[in-house]
């Protein structure tokens, strides 16, 4: 977390237009273990981790002029408008030396959506979506102990209805474009990761596991 904070703090050279990074959205209900498996996929993947989420609480700490704002809307769990994140997103990957990122928790809804492609004219590799039931995810937030103001009951049914009605959508834009590699997010960890490893792997490596395993 501390990465995604120091980054939107650097220097910035350039657009995102101009650098064009591989990106990866990884998408879910809140509680669904997004931030659990991105840690995950950093450590085997290489890639770099921003949480949209991280990013916007890393920007209230800092004093800045839109930290009322942005923790008014996170408290009613609200999507904070677009220009706000992206232009933190933008920051962060332009302060980072790597050229493949996972974008945790955004695009949130149709306008994150429209105005990051209008930005940056990056199309996301593809896109990650933790299926997670409810019930479930609601047990994970009510457990989650990091002290965060919306993971109290009142707040995640809140975020569990923009959910269903703001972000599910954009997955489902998503999903008409083929792009959408949709994980049981229900299970335990280690097997959610199993299954996120497979997504990750490239092809020809699979194959040359298989004939390791017969030979
Ligand atoms: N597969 C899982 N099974 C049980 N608990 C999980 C799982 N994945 C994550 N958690 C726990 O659930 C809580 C929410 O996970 P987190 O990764 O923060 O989700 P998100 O970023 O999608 O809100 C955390 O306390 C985390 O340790
Ligand atoms: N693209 C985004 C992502 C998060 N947020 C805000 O930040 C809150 C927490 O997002 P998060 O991704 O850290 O939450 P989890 O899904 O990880 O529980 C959301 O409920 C929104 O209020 C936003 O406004 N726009
Ligand atoms: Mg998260």
């Amino acid at each position: 977390m501390g990465s995604t904070a120091e980054a939107a703090t650097m220097s910035t050279h350039g657009s995102l237009a101009e650098k064009k990074p591989t990106v990866v959205f990884v998408l879910g209900g809140p509680g669904s273990g997004k931030g659990t498996q991105c840690a995950n996929i950093v450590e085997h993947f290489g890639y770099t981790h921003l949480s949209a989420g991280d990013l916007l609480r890393a920007e209230i700490k800092s004093g800045s002029e839109n930290g009322t704002m942005i923790q008014n809307m996170i408290k009613e769990g609200k999507i904070v408008p677009s220009e706000v994140t992206i232009k933190l997103l933008e920051k962060a990957i332009l302060g980072i030396d790597n050229d493949k990122f996972l974008i945790d928790g955004f695009p949130r809804n149709e306008e994150n959506r429209a105005a990051f492609e209008a930005v940056t004219k990056i199309e996301p590799e593809f896109v990650l979506f933790f299926d997670c039931p409810e019930g479930e995810m609601e047990r994970r937030l009510l457990s989650r102990n990091q002290g965060r103001e919306d993971d109290n009951i009142e707040t995640i049914r809140k975020r569990f209805k923009v959910f269903l009605d703001s972000s599910l959508p954009v997955i489902e834009y998503y999903a008409a474009k083929g792009k959408v590699k949709k994980i049981d997010a229900a299970k335990p960890v280690q097997e959610v990761f199993e299954a996120v490893k497979t997504i990750f792997t490239p092809k020809d490596n699979k194959v040359k596991h298989h004939f390791c395993a017969i030979l």
